[in-house]
């Protein structure tokens, strides 16, 4: 019987990805012993053969991912279980743990581009890499709109990645090494949707908004994500930054409420929430 694990449906799954799949699809080789996936419009998939429950637990979460369309924006969220991504500080090295990293970091592979706020590139300094498995970096989107961040950030100067500096009209100059895109913008927020298109441009149509909670509250009140991933670890921070806040409602049934699957994700809860029915008209 042929046996299908973690590093194989890994590497189908990114195949799926480069090749630029969309569900329905069968995915792999029916005429090698390690055989195929074969996946229905609603990322349902089987299997037969012998696989563990992480491997499925892959497949499920990963799938509509891989196979979302040609346009395809997620964004996913590490928080703790009163809803804080990070300390008043800014501290948030780590709320989640290391499967909900890897979870991250392939996320990553599966996107043309990663966008991050100014507010988590000052807090957290960080890299967006896929350095915690096989894969390709995506291109990192900062939006900046008065360019207030130092020169000293690692995506400014580490190259194993481009990074994209999405600035104001009358920010000063940006970090050398850098494409420096310019974008209208009001104040301090920047259009969810005109960012989108200024990446479909360049071709950039896979999309992960990572952080931090503001960022992702904007483009999910802009009706703009397809997937909101949220990962909640068994920690109460008790203070500090919001993990989302949106437009305010009156009453519950204003409330968002997507399709939901959830599983264990080593000691965090994973929660993988499908919006494309959500919004209103
Ligand atoms: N899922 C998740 N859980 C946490 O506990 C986190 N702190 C984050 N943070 C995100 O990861 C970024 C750091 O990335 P690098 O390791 O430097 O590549 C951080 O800026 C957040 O976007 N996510």
């Amino acid at each position: 019987m042929p046996v299908m694990d973690d590093d194989y449906a890994w590497q189908l799954i990114q195949d799926a990805r480069n090749s630029r799949r969309v569900a329905p699809a069968t995915l792999g080789d029916m005429n090698v012993q390690r055989t195929s996936i074969v996946i229905d419009e609603s990322y349902g998939w089987q299997f037969d053969g012998e696989l563990s429950v992480s491997v499925a637990a892959l497949l499920d979460t990963l799938l509509p991912v891989a196979l979302g369309g040609p346009d395809f924006v997620i964004a996913q969220l590490g928080q703790s279980l009163d809803g804080r991504i990070a300390t008043e500080s800014g501290h948030s090295h780590y709320v989640t743990g290391e499967a909900s990293r890897v979870h991250l970091h392939r996320l990553r592979a599966l996107v043309d581009a990663v966008i991050v706020g100014a507010g988590t590139v000052a807090a957290d300094d960080p890299q967006l890499t896929v350095r915690h498995v096989p894969g390709a970096n995506p291109v990192r989107v900062v939006i900046d709109p008065r360019a207030r961040l130092a020169a000293d950030r690692k995506l400014f100067n580490d190259a194993s990645a481009s990074t994209l500096h999405v600035v104001g009209p009358h920010a000063p100059a940006s970090p050398p090494g850098v494409e420096r895109v310019v974008l209208g913008c009001d104040d301090e927020a920047m259009d969810p949707a005109a960012i989108l298109g200024l990446l479909a441009e360049r071709g950039l149509t896979r999309v992960l908004v990572e952080g931090g909670g503001v960022t992702i509250s904007r483009f999910l009140d802009a009706g703009l994500l397809d997937r909101l991933h949220v990962v909640v670890a068994p920690m109460l921070i008790g203070s500090g930054r919001p993990a989302l806040s949106l437009a305010p409602i009156e009453k519950l049934h204003s409330a968002l409420r997507p399709s939901c699957k959830s599983q264990v994700m080593g000691d965090d809860m994973f929660f993988d929430l499908d919006l494309r029915a959500s919004y209103q008209p």
